[in-house]
């Protein structure tokens, strides 16, 4: 696995057209708990784990053209152009050779979306959506204590005015088409990864096929 292909299924980076990725995105508000449970998911069930956010952290670390631009953007908690996000991505899934990938964080916005699906063709298997309050989330961020420019408050707070302006119409977007998978993420780690194993147990994912 590894090319991508634009919509009509016509190669756009790497060999003669393969058989699509499959894709789901992980959603949900800052600090709702995406990292963690990806990281559950790719435990149990293979998928390869792909954070929009954490591509662009290492992005700005790589002292690329776009470092800080994308930096400036982190710390102003505002969505980095589809352009520089979606080409991180497509080079991340090329260079895997996995066939199934949770792409957390994204897409974030509408732009987002639709440009993901117009360059690479992929429409995700489904959406998982963490539904966690703005309390609980903000509670986890100033208690992360990874290093990250955006975990303070005033950034916390312009985080959460996107995500409400921005990014729920995407979930809604993928709602109306059936394909949102609602997770109660204001439990205990444990409890919910209990929720998400149930979405990707085999009967489950049979249904979606
Ligand atoms: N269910 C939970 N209960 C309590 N704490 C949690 C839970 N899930 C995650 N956390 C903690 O909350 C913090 C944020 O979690 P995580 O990094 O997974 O969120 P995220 O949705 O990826 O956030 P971001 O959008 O900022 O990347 C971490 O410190 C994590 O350990
Ligand atoms: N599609 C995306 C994803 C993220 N960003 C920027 O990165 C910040 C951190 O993202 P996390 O998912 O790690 O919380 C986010 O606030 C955005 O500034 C982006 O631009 N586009
Ligand atoms: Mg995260």
């Amino acid at each position: 696995m590894g090319s991508i292909v634009d919509a009509s299924n016509k190669e756009v980076n790497g060999t003669a057209s393969e058989k699509r990725p499959a894709v789901i995105f992980v959603l949900g508000g800052p600090g709702s708990g995406k990292g963690t449970q990806c990281a559950y998911i790719v435990e149990h069930f293979g998928y390869t784990h792909l954070s929009a956010g954490d591509l662009l952290r290492a992005e700005i670390k790589s002292g690329s053209e776009n470092g800080t631009m994308i930096q400036n953007m982190i710390k102003e908690g505002k969505i980095v152009p589809s352009e520089v996000t979606i080409k991180l991505l497509q080079k991340a899934i090329q260079e895997n050779g996995n066939d199934k990938f949770l792409i957390d964080g994204f897409p974030r916005n509408e732009e987002n979306r639709a440009a993901f699906e117009k360059v690479t063709g992929i429409e995700p298997k489904f959406v998982l959506f963490f539904e966690c309050p703005e309390e609980e989330m903000e509670r986890r961020l100033l208690g992360r204590n990874q290093g990250r420019e955006d975990d303070n408050i005033e950034t916390i707070r312009k985080r959460f005015k996107v995500f409400l302006e921005s990014s729920l119409p995407v979930i809604q977007y993928y709602e109306a088409k059936g394909k949102v998978r609602k997770i109660h993420a204001a439990k205990p780690i444990e409890d919910v990864f209990q929720e998400v194993k149930a979405v990707f147990s085999p009967e489950a994912e049979k249904v979606e096929a």
